[in-house]
């Protein structure tokens, strides 16, 4: 059995190839989101101050400065900044496509067998009836409500749904939460914002 897809048949190669294509799939992902959660934090000062003092407050004054996993529990504000990047720009718009296997109805539509659907999560997150304000940066929309990257509410989907949810979940909300985490602790995001208030 070849380890990667249970197929007993993948030879070396092909193995490489899954490897690689989980490894890719996985990079620019998390590269898109921290980088567009960085964009959005400079452009929302009030925010970035606002998580920095949460931060600030939440982690315990190690010394070692070492952030560990159950620390996360304490920043209800970062969870929201995540949550709201990942709704405002999903790293995959348009889900995996899927092919229906049998005929089905989806919201009064019929959908024949072997038709080729695509799930639209950019426009789902962008739905005014659904999200209020929804092209504002508004990380507090989540605040105290119960709604999760995890698959299960259905309005925000940008991890997918289902069988086919993204296989590497776990560790890329970890990368970006750390990734945030550090960027909001350091000094380098206040220079920044201030050399972007002088551009203006
Ligand atoms: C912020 C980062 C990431 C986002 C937004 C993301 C998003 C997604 C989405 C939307 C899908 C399709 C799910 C569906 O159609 O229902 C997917 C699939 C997948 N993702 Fe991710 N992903 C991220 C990080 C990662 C990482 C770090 C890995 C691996 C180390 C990874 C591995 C995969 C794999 C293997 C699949 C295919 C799963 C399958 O078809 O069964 N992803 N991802």
């Amino acid at each position: 059995m070849c380890g990667f897809c249970g197929c007993r048949g993948c030879s070396v190669e092909e193995m490489k190839a899954i490897l690689l294509e989980i490894l890719g799939g996985g990079i620019i992902t998390t590269a898109l989101t921290i980088e567009w959660g960085l964009a959005e934090l400079l452009k929302h000062p009030r925010c970035l101050q606002r998580l920095r003092k949460e931060i600030e407050e939440a982690l315990p004054k190690k010394g070692n400065d070492l952030i560990r996993e159950e620390d996360i529990a304490n920043v209800d504000f970062l969870k929201s900044v995540v949550k709201e990047v990942a709704r405002l720009h999903p790293a995959v718009p348009m889900l995996v496509p899927r092919i229906s296997t049998q005929e089905c109805e989806i919201g009064g539509y019929i959908i024949p067998p072997q038709t080729l659907a695509f799930v639209n999560v950019w426009g789902i997150s962008r739905d005014e009836s659904v999200w209020p304000n929804a092209l504002q940066f508004l990380p507090e929309r989540f605040e105290g409500k119960d709604v999760e990257l995890r698959g299960q509410h259905f309005e925000l989907l940008p991890f997918g749904s289902g069988r086919r949810i993204c296989m590497g979940l776990p560790l890329a909300v970890s990368m970006v939460f750390f990734f945030k985490w550090r960027f909001s602790r350091s000094l380098f995001p206040r220079t920044l914002t201030l050399k972007l208030q002088l551009y203006k």
